[in-house]
């Protein structure tokens, strides 16, 4: 089933086009890298996709058959949900920021968000310490799991991560895309339909590591989108070899 169709998708600002007719599309439960030199039009492209970039001048983004200009915005963006590169902390208990994203319109009964919550904090590898500590005292990677913990009690079925990894070490780092390995193809909550992730990401390991497939874009023209291990070893095209030497020295 496709999750996400993208249609001759056009993006600029004042007369300048930063996406070039962009289509592709996406299966439910798949894990997309997308790659590329900085100013490709990467998170343009992701902030298409939950209304958050305004700058469309053509074509079409269907999610799940429908055009997400026809969704109701909150809707659209409580399924279709946007992980920054640093998640927001707001003064309180770590329990209560995870817990904040039941404010936006969630679709569960009472006696579902308890079990519901229960399941997030192990899915985002939330232990007692983190929930006992002050969310804004956390670490960088506890606040990024936090920010995916949110996103899950949301129930959302399709996470857009723009760089989540940005701002963490190494270590740190890979301990997060664990906990995304462990979601990646798990059922989304409601609807039995699994997650599909969307991830920016400039390390190259962490797409190997993670992706089915990876989209590269180059100044707003998609370069290349197959799947992961044909990418890493028989780049189809000139410039994606060109990339990945590059990024190899
Ligand atoms: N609101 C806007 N108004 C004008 N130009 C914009 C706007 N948003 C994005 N751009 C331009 O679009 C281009 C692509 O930006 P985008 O942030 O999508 O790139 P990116 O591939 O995500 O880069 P990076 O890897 O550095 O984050 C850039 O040249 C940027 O300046």
């Amino acid at each position: 089933m496709l999750e996400l169709q993208i249609k001759d998708l056009c993006v600029g600002y004042n007369g300048k086009e930063i996406l070039h007719n962009i289509s592709l599309d996406i299966e439910n439960g798949s894990f997309i890298a997308i790659v590329g030199p900085s100013g490709a039009g990467k998170s343009t492209l992701l902030k298409q996709i939950n209304r958050l970039d305004p700058g469309k001048t053509g074509g079409s983004i269907l999610w799940r058959g429908k055009d997400v200009d026809d969704y109701d915005v909150h809707e659209l963006r409580r399924n279709l949900a946007y992980v920054f590169q640093k998640a927001v902390m707001f003064n309180g208990t770590t329990e209560e920021n995870i817990k904040l994203s039941l404010k936006y319109g969630h679709e569960f009964k009472p006696d579902e968000i308890e079990a519901l919550y229960q399941t997030v904090l192990e899915e985002a590898s939330i232990s007692q310490d983190i929930l006992d500590t002050p969310a804004q005292d956390l670490s960088g990677g506890q606040q990024q799991r936090v920010g995916i913990a949110r996103v899950l009690l949301m129930g959302s079925p399709v996470l857009l991560l723009d760089e989540p990894t940005a701002s963490l070490d190494v270590e740190t780092s890979n301990k997060f895309c664990q906990t995304l390995k462990q979601l990646k193809g798990g059922p989304a909550a409601k609807d039995g339909k699994k997650r599909t992730f969307l991830m920016i990401t400039h390390r190259l390991e962490e797409a190997k590591f993670l992706a089915d497939k990876i989209l590269m874009i180059e100044a707003g023209h998609i370069v290349e989108y197959t799947d992961c291990e044909t990418f890493f070893t028989h780049p189809q095209t000139q410039r994606a070899a060109e990339f990945l030497k590059a990024q190899a020295l």
